[in-house]
């Protein structure tokens, strides 16, 4: 399929030839132009959407067409094969998109941006990306990647957000190593690492004497990282008086060692992570306001792994080849059935967790393919330790038709209660029926862990109408909810 269709209005355009143009100002964009053959892609014609605001035409799409429209009119710069996953009336589907600025508007007021898009080649859909050791096929991962090539060109600070172990040091990286400081430093400090009162001396250094203790003079982190970048992880975790001092070092862009007299300039990008939401930490007092804005010019978020479970066969690939490199033997593949044990878990520790308990099964198994009973301790241990791990649902709904694959020795044991923030124990109760060595096994609901109209009301209102709110207050997790009140055809109105 091409997708591509030129405008017959317009002829001078620059290739390819746009299915899309928007226009607008302020964030605000409206279709100016668009084919057929996109409109009827979303249940429209080109004459209805024409003139309408872009996120009424497209309802959903990841990355955010208005976002992309953004970045790419304040860059001034095209970029190409974005994958984008678009909800249609009918489904999603996934495309390639390539997004250029298209200058001023007539009235010299907005600015013009042209998308095309192109359906995903053979093979295209189904091979991974892998850039700076960031690996997945999620329109997450690929939205975390457009936005790094994007950032690296810049100088200005920028902030990765995301749950721990979802890779925000890996994209860190990416961005140093994407950047013109590729062949300077990169230094990285973990703030929660460091006593708060050996927190200045490691970011600027100390002069011999400046404290007890003190025996010698000391490069700070900045003076080790100048010419390249400087990671500051868990950002959220430094201390208000240290919060202010990082301050004056970005905007002057001189630092002076603790106990020292003289300044000196420094050349150095800085790179924040966090895992705490630092709107949250300003609006309580623990974090600077000055200080946020200062540092989150340029933000990247990355989902939890359990919003992107399609990332990870993938993923599963990737950490066995680095074992097979590590240990020097061969592991080929998980089984499917074992795959979808690790696509049915929660994922609270995110990648890093994953990698650590492929190690383990992998150390342990001597066979060339794991299988879904190699996990069976880790679950048993995960079970215990942490309830509230598994969102069966979670790894069943994408392969619909399929059995559910879970393990016999979680059978019927019921639902508990929750640690803070956990979802449910389980969602199913969990029954062996034969299969890859007798661990195939089918899903059976509990009773107690069905969540029916009458719990979601209750919890809605009391929410007050927030369905994030609603989900923890039932125990499940957003994405779990929302599924349930799609599946019970519930609408926000019908909980009122
Ligand atoms: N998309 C990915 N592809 C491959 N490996 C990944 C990916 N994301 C994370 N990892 C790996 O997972 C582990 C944890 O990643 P990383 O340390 O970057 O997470 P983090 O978000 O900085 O964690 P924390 O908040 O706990 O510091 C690392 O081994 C990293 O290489």
């Amino acid at each position: 399929m091409t997708f591509t269709q030129p405008f017959t209005e317009q002829t001078n355009l620059p290739a390819p030839v746009p299915d899309l143009v928007v226009s607008g100002q302020g964030g605000h964009w409206r279709v100016e132009r668009i084919t057929d053959h996109l409109a009827q892609l979303q249940g429209t014609t080109a004459g209805q959407a024409r003139g309408r605001t872009l996120n009424t035409v497209f309802r959903q799409t990841l990355p955010d067409l208005g976002e992309l429209a953004r970045d790419v009119a304040s860059a001034g710069e095209a970029v190409e094969d974005v994958r984008v996953r678009m909800a249609t009336p009918g489904g999603e589907t996934h495309l390639m998109a390539t997004i250029y600025p298209g200058g001023l508007t007539e009235d010299y007021k907005g600015q013009q941006v042209f998308f095309s898009f192109r359906a995903l080649v053979p093979g295209e859909d189904r091979a991974p990306y892998q850039f700076h050791g960031i690996v997945g096929i999620s329109s997450a991962v690929s939205e975390v990647i457009r936005k790094v090539k994007l950032y690296a060109e810049s100088d200005a600070s920028a902030v990765i957000t995301g749950e721990t172990g979802t890779g925000k040091e890996l994209v860190a990286r990416a961005l140093h190593l994407e950047s013109d400081r590729r062949s300077g430093p990169y230094v990285v400090m973990n703030c929660a690492a460091i006593a708060e009162e050996l927190m200045e001396s490691e970011l600027f250094g100390h002069e011999k004497g400046a404290f007890t203790g003190a025996l010698r003079t000391h490069r700070g982190r900045f003076e080790r990282a100048h010419g390249g970048s400087l990671f500051l992880d868990e950002i959220g975790d430094m201390p208000l008086h240290t919060q202010s001092k990082l301050l004056r070092v970005l905007e002057e862009r001189r630092i002076e060692r603790v106990g020292g007299e003289q300044e000196q300039e420094i050349d150095v990008r800085v790179l924040c992570a966090t895992n705490v939401a630092l709107e949250r930490a300003v609006s309580e007092g623990r974090f600077r306001a000055d200080l946020y804005h200062r540092i989150a010019i340029l933000r990247i978020q990355i989902p939890p792994l359990r919003e992107r479970i399609e990332d990870i066969p993938f993923l599963v690939d990737h950490f066995l080849e680095m074992f097979n490199r590590k240990y020097g033997r061969v592991i080929h593949r998980l089984t499917p059935e074992a795959l979808q044990v690790l696509q049915a878990y929660l994922w609270p520790g995110n990648i890093r967790e994953l990698r650590n308990v492929l190690e383990r099964v992998y150390v342990e198994t001597r066979a060339d393919v794991i299988g879904a009973r190699a996990f069976r301790d880790w679950i048993e241990e995960r079970q215990s330790f942490a309830p509230g791990s598994w969102d069966l649902d979670a790894g069943v709904e994408r392969r619909r038709n399929q059995p559910a694959v879970l393990t016999p020795w979680t059978a019927g044991r019921g639902t508990r209660s929750l640690p803070a923030g956990g979802g449910r124990v389980f969602d199913a109760e969990l029954v062996p029926t034969g299969g890859e060595s007798g661990m195939n096994f089918t899903r059976r609901r509990t009773q107690s862990a069905e969540l029916d109209e009458e719990e979601i009301r209750h919890a809605y209102q009391a929410a007050n109408g927030n369905l994030a709110a609603a989900a923890r207050l039932l125990g499940v997790h957003r994405a779990t909810l929302y599924r349930y009140m799609r599946r019970l055809g519930l609408r926000r109105e019908d909980l009122t």
